[in-house]
């Protein structure tokens, strides 16, 4: 099938073809009832139930392609977002616009440098070589860096602004061997456990960004009705991983107490029950808050305190 031929049509969603967003983001493709079927080798996709049809790209490609127009829809990390506007400012019609915090794929991008070593601050890498593959914001950072200096009585040299002092060189990948190698005094490079960092004997001095995985939209989408409908499923996918739904029995005497441990997205929802004087309540809890709140809810007198997953929602986040 001659896919190409097929796109003229079609909502254009850019999606990580490879790396940490990869998987997930298929999976929530999936939960958002996106079928499709994707040849081996294939980097588009059409969608079979809508007329869309999934790129899959680079991460770090994706902002170029939403923020011109080409493609209407993507998911990427916001520090490419930040990298991409950095080199290519937004204007009225070009760029992108973010729609919609995913929550996964979080992490820093951080100036890292040998623990070992005398580097302690990131100005004292001012003038020294530095190694990352976010070369825009990496250029930013320590011009930014060096215009304070320059600012500073004491450091200026009243040659009025000059070109970027510490020399900033571009690698694809493996960042983090940079230092080792005696090709990078520090390196600017993401950070999630620290445990690639700390195996490369690396600790970090400062952050240059903080980043999860974001749903963006171009400008001027071709059909922004289709983009509403995939952000709100998209929603409800993440609002359902992010809760789950917690039911309880209570007696009513207790029940504001209870209300102040499980106050819900709105409110709880409250139930009269068989039993003179008892209620059952349910209600949404942040799923990384539950345990705490079963327990003080038993503490409070709730009884038979269930926790069910929420399948998908559709709720304010
Ligand atoms: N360790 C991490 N933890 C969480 N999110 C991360 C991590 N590393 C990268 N990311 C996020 O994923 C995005 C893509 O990075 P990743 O390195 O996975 O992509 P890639 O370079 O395309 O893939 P690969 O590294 O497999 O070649 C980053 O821009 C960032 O937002
Ligand atoms: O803090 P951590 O949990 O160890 O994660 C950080 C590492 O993850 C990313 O690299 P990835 O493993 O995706 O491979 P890459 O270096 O080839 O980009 C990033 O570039 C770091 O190297």
């Amino acid at each position: 099938m001659d896919l190409v031929n097929h796109l003229s049509d079609r909502l254009l969603f850019a999606v990580p073809k490879k790396g940490r967003l990869h998987q997930v983001c298929l999976d929530l493709l999936s939960g958002s009832d996106l079928q499709f079927h994707r040849h081996s080798r294939l980097d588009i996709a059409l969608v079979k139930n809508h007329l869309i049809a999934l790129v899959f790209l680079p991460a770090a490609d994706i902002p170029t392609f939403v923020g011109e127009g080409r493609v209407d829809l993507g998911i990427t990390g916001r520090d490419q977002v930040r990298e991409h506007e950095v080199a290519v400012p937004p204007t009225k019609t070009t760029g992108v616009e973010e729609i919609l915090d995913l929550g996964f794929g979080r992490c820093k991008l951080q100036v890292q440098v040998p623990e070992k070593g005398v580097i302690q601050t990131p100005e004292q890498l001012i003038g020294k070589n530095v190694v990352t593959s976010f070369v825009n914001l990496t250029e930013k950072y320590f011009g930014d860096l060096e215009k304070v200096q320059a600012a500073d009585p004491n450091e200026a040299n009243g040659d009025g602004p000059a070109k970027l002092k510490t020399r900033i060189k571009y690698v694809g990948g493996s960042v983090e061997a940079a230092c080792a190698l005696g090709v990078a005094d520090g390196i600017v490079d993401l950070v999630e456990s620290g445990e690639t960092m700390r195996a490369a004997g690396l600790k970090a001095i400062s952050t240059v960004v903080e980043s999860t995985a974001v749903l963006i939209k171009s400008k001027h989408p071709t059909n922004p009705e289709l983009v509403d409908l995939i952000a709100g499923r998209i929603r409800g996918v993440i609002t359902a991983q992010k809760y789950v739904l917690c039911t309880y029995n209570i007696k009513r005497d207790s029940l504001s107490a209870a209300r102040k441990i499980t106050p819900g997205k709105r409110a709880p929802t409250v139930n009269s029950v068989e039993e003179e004087g008892w209620v059952a309540v349910s209600v949404m809890v942040e799923s990384k808050q539950v345990a705490d709140v079963m327990d003080e809810l038993e503490k409070a007198g709730a009884e038979d305190i269930l926790v069910t997953k929420i399948e998908n929602s559709r709720t304010k986040v």
